[in-house]
């Protein structure tokens, strides 16, 4: 990677903690845990990282998250994306965490909130990273669950900023979430929600106006629709673009295509985030460096990228 796209001060704002769980620390835990994995090996698990969409990701990211069980678990998880976002000059984070993935399987809310808290905090006083947590729902879930979630979220109130919407798109619209969020904001949360990844230009009129969303994760398919695309300019609402994602996903062919700098230059608030970087080839940094080595990112366009992630801050 270029020195000067490293250098540049940047926020990192869609990121899945459990996405972040490299292969090695996945094996390490599962050791730590007494845990029998499928796979041989951290080679073999790795050479399992080829989706054809985001269904196939999303079932190895929850079996993967199976080896976090305790506190230390969560921390350690946590800890270890701070320091690549140390090297990278990633100077605030606003992570997401999946508290369902967890407590559905018996895992208590708090032990993994203490956890990513812990580290969170130890970042801020020892790296120097600034931080803002979003609680997200599984939209593959019914409300009702999200609303149980919501409620176990709230004794430890103080400790999000806000909450988000993420797992299977493709027939899970936001709608679905509208009495949810509702709820979240009348508690004076913010809220994002993943919306026209693989979801159509509606997910992101509906996420807007039913969920009241701050910014759109995702958000790439908002170019299909002139008048929502007019909207987005208008109103400056961010996207948390993630192009690596994107590429593995198959959301592009390949990088030559990814529509990021074309929405950038008609004045979309477009940033550059990793989403699962354990599973897509990279953090925010390696998400910089294939936009300039693929679609000729220039250094202005880098710098109002990195800028656009400092103004989409939530936190
Ligand atoms: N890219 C993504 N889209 C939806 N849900 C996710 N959970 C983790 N990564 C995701
Ligand atoms: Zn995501």
């Amino acid at each position: 990677m270029p020195e000067w796209l490293n250098a540049l001060p940047k926020a990192e704002l869609h990121l899945h903690l459990e996405g972040s769980l490299e292969p090695e620390l996945l094996f390490a835990l599962a050791e730590r845990n007494q845990i029998a994995l499928p796979w041989a090996d951290v080679e073999t698990l790795r050479a399992a990282y080829a989706f054809n969409n985001l269904q196939e990701f999303l079932d190895l990211y929850y079996a993967g998250a199976n080896v976090l069980r305790t506190e230390q678990d969560f921390y350690d998880l946590t800890w270890a994306y701070l320091q690549r976002c140390k090297a990278q000059n990633v100077i605030h984070v606003e992570p997401f965490f999946d508290p369902q993935t967890h407590t559905d399987r018996g895992i208590p809310f708090e032990v993994v909130l203490r956890g990513i808290q812990q580290a969170l905090l130890d970042g801020e006083k020892q790296l120097g990273i600034s931080h803002g947590l979003i609680l997200s729902f599984l939209r593959h879930l019914p409300e009702e669950e999200a609303f149980k979630t919501l409620e176990q979220a709230m004794p430890f109130r103080d400790a999000f900023i806000g909450v988000g919407l993420d797992s299977s798109e493709k027939g899970f619209p936001p709608r679905l979430f509208e009495r949810v969020f509702a709820k979240a904001r009348s508690e004076g949360l913010h809220a994002v929600a993943h919306a026209g990844e693989e979801g159509p230009p509606e997910y992101i009129w509906e996420a807007l106006d039913l969920l009241k969303i701050k910014r759109i994760d995702h958000g790439v398919r908002a170019i299909e629709d002139e008048r929502l695309m007019q909207r987005i300019i208008d109103e400056q609402i961010p996207l948390t673009v993630c192009p690596l994602s994107n590429i593995k996903l198959c959301v592009f062919e390949h990088m030559g295509q990814h529509n990021i700098l074309e929405m950038l230059e008609r004045g979309v608030k477009v940033t550059v985030n990793s989403d699962d970087p354990a599973y897509f080839g990279g953090y925010v940094g390696e998400n910089f460096a294939a936009l300039h080595e693929h679609l000729g990112m220039t250094e202005a366009q880098a710098k109002r990228l990195a800028q656009n992630s400092l103004d989409a801050r939530l936190a």
